[in-house]
């Protein structure tokens, strides 16, 4: 329903809302019934019939208690309920911005960006996926870009070098798979190769797979094919050979997942999926070695679509996979942020009619599919499910504050020239590589920025202040209007005077007409000044409610903030004591291996003064052994040590006092005996010295003595 504008032209006609990052369009839902259902959204009439509306205004329910303002928005268009999917292709300029994608001849492309925001259950899955009878503009998207590049499209299952410098060519470490092997693992369960072209001529691929275990099969032919795209031109690069190469994530409770990696087609029951859905590993948005001044979503699971069923394919497997949850507000809803990319991989391929490959350039068209904005208490969420609601909110709320932001600064309305898009996973994969590292215009990359546009969808019969919030951020510009209010003052203006109100004097007498004239003119001015007050005091009630609602916001994002920097806090504390625990462990290990090293040292300089001490001992005893022998055999043969008159008859000894005569023998011995008791106090010292510095855990070894004359003296030695 239109109506007319409640309030005049002002400078939001004169607004250019493409300055801003995103172009936002409204699209209106239609109700399956209005029967007690109040509208509250009304379009506003264009000035002219061909131009599609771009304002609209939203009025408080009749018993709104908060007498808030009627509010209005504009957007850079608003399609009404009537508008269909291939109109809304046509006007929102995703024809342009894939134009943009497939780059203009001999240049590189941009990246291109859609997204839908609105209230659960508004029609933003409808926007973007379609439904049974009718494709979203995913499909859409997909099906034009396919029928203007068949002829210059690479088919990696047939060209398996053309797939191997896709795989070299990909900067996001990502696993390329051809269409072919990944449908085969899904519902075949065979295995997946990964980054490695198809034998050509293969027989395998899946659209000619006999009947065979299939699981959830979509098939392609019961897929929708409403609206056709068949008549819409486009522009491309003639000279290019494109490859298309497609991967899909969602980002679910501020983590990123892959879609295709772990897809299970709804296989096993429900304990089996959600083992598989637990398992899921959560994937980094970084830059990395070979992209080092954009961002990408490292690891994931990409293939290449040589055709339009493929990539549908490839799509509905993801869409299996994304974690849906019924709620009260929406049968099927999405609980997570759905992200579609469809890669474009372009390259030169002739100069002049002469056949040449150049370097595979590539450009990124995304979908995305938000979740849905909901009030905990209209969706009757709880538990899991309650927190995962908590967490899309807040999403949607930091999302919510880019946009206004982006939007004010489009306008020069704000005075921050930063975009605080780092608060959140969403708004860093959505802000990131179009805002750059300072959240300003540069992205430090050379590539053009992205182009993006938002559709926000919106019930007119729907939550009236779960879509008033949805719009407020949204809109590239907001008016507020004080309403219309039958107010006692207008009531009183418009009543008739009577005589008697005028007359009531308690003499009774009549007063002349002048003097009516003159309190009917004090009677209006007092109106007068009544309705003003009272429009003020509605004002600043006004204020007063958007102040509220900001310091609210304010109060959630630093709450928001405080748990971040308790989180980060934990994680560096838990690093630092990770680190300071493998320092201390690798100091410990040098310090024993040092200390081992060190007594090892030692044992063997101790070994070398015993391996001396017992070659002089060995010596000294066999000399002794010898003189023993000489002197111990006498006449009648009988060994015997005593009595100098035993000794030996040596002729040179026996000479009586001789130099070798009993009694210097004696004294030799005795110098000898007390030579070694120096040298037994020595070693035993040196034991005693080793056995303190001991480790404890190397077992006591004791050195047998090398012949009996040790024994026999009774020296122990001990290493
Ligand atoms: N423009 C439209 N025309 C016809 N039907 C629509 C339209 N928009 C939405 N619907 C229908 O309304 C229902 C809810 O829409 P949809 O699932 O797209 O909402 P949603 O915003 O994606 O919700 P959620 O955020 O919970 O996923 C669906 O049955 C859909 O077919």
């Amino acid at each position: 329903m239109r109506r007319e504008s409640p309030v005049q032209p002002s400078i939001m006609e004169q607004s250019k809302p493409s300055a801003a990052l995103f172009d936002v369009y409204l699209r209106l839902r239609p109700s399956a019934s209005a029967a007690g259902k109040e509208r509250f959204l009304d379009v506003e009439e264009t000035r002219h019939a061909h131009q599609l509306p771009t304002h609209i205004t939203i009025k408080p329910p009749a018993d709104d208690k908060r007498k808030r303002a009627i509010e209005r928005f504009g957007f850079t268009r608003v399609f009404e309920e009537r508008c269909g999917q291939r109109e809304l292709l046509e006007n929102i300029g995703i024809l342009p911005i894939l134009e943009g994608v497939l780059g203009q001849p001999g240049r590189e492309g941009r990246d291109g960006l859609l997204a839908t925001l609105g209230v659960t259950g508004s029609g933003k899955s409808h926007t973007i996926l379609g439904s049974k009878s009718q494709r979203g503009i995913t499909q859409l998207t997909l099906d034009v870009l396919y029928q203007h590049t068949a002829p210059t499209l690479v088919d990696a299952d047939y060209s398996p070098s053309a797939f191997s410098s896709l795989c070299q060519a990909d900067v996001s470490e990502g696993h390329l798979l051809t269409a072919s092997n990944f449908l085969d693992s899904i519902y075949y369960g065979g295995d997946v190769s990964y980054s490695r072209a198809a034998t050509p001529g293969m027989e395998t691929s899946f659209m000619s797979m006999p009947a065979g275990p299939r699981r959830n099969i979509p098939r392609v032919s019961n897929l929708a094919n409403h609206p056709s795209v068949d008549d819409i031109e486009i522009a491309i690069d003639r000279d290019a050979e494109y490859a298309v190469v497609v991967s899909m994530y969602e980002v679910h409770n501020d983590r990123i997942y892959d879609l295709l990696a772990s897809s299970s087609s709804g296989a096993g029951n429900k304990q089996q999926q959600q083992q598989q859905q637990a398992k899921r590993r959560a994937l980094l948005f970084k830059s990395t070695e070979k992209s080092p001044d954009r961002k990408v979503v490292a690891g994931l699971k990409k293939v290449v679509c040589s055709t339009l069923e493929d990539a549908l394919l490839v799509l509905e497997t993801g869409l299996t996979e994304r974690r849906v949850a019924g709620t009260g507000s929406n049968a099927v809803s999405s609980r997570s942020h759905g992200f579609f990319n469809i890669e474009v991989k372009k390259r030169a391929r002739s100069t002049r009619g002469i056949p040449v490959s150049g370097p595979w350039t590539s450009s990124t068209f995304t979908i995305v599919d938000l979740a849905g904005s909901e009030r905990a208490r209209a969706a009757k969420t709880a538990g899991a499910t309650l927190a995962e609601a908590g967490k899309i909110n807040e999403s949607l709320m930091y999302l919510g504050q880019c946009m206004q932001l982006q939007a004010d600064q489009a306008q020069g309305l704000a005075n921050a020239n930063v975009v605080p898009f780092r608060q959140c996973k969403l708004t860093e994969l959505l802000f990131s590589n179009s805002l750059g590292a300072t959240g300003g215009k540069e992205t430090g990359s050379k590539k053009a920025p992205q182009k993006a546009v938002m559709i926000v969808t919106a019930d007119p019969l729907g939550d009236y202040n779960a879509t008033g919030q949805i719009l407020r951020y949204s809109a590239l510009a907001r008016e507020v209007t004080v309403p219309r209010v039958p107010s006692v003052t207008s009531q009183i203006g418009s009543a008739p005077l009577m005589p008697s109100n005028l007359h009531g004097h308690p003499t009774g007498r009549a007063t002349p007409s002048n003097n009516t004239a003159a309190v009917q003119e004090e009677l209006e001015q007092a109106l007068a000044t009544i309705a003003s007050l009272r429009s003020e005091l509605e004002v600043s009630q006004l204020l007063l409610q958007e102040e509220t609602q900001r310091r609210q916001d304010a109060e959630t994002s630093w709450k928001v903030a405080e748990t971040r920097i308790d989180e980060v806090e934990a994680e560096v504390r838990e690093e630092m004591w990770e680190e300071f625990e493998s320092r201390l462990a690798m100091e410990q290990r040098r310090w024993r291996a040092a200390r081992d090293a060190e007594m090892d040292a030692q044992d063997q300089h101790l070994d070398r003064k015993l391996e001396v001490l017992t070659q002089g001992m060995t010596i000294y005893e066999d000399e002794t052994a010898e003189k023993e022998n000489l002197e111990g055999v006498d006449g009648d043969g009988d060994s015997d040590a005593e009595g100098a008159d035993d000794l030996p008859t040596n002729p040179e000894r026996s000479k009586a006092n001789g130099p070798w005569g009993p009694n210097t023998d004696v004294a030799r011995l005795a110098e000898v005996e007390a030579e070694n008791a120096v040298l037994r106090e020595k070693v035993a010292n040196a034991g005693r010295a080793k056995e303190t510095q001991r480790s404890p855990s190397k077992k006591m070894r004791v050195l047998k003595t090398p012949s009996k004359g040790w024994r026999g003296s009774g020296v122990e030695l001990w290493e």
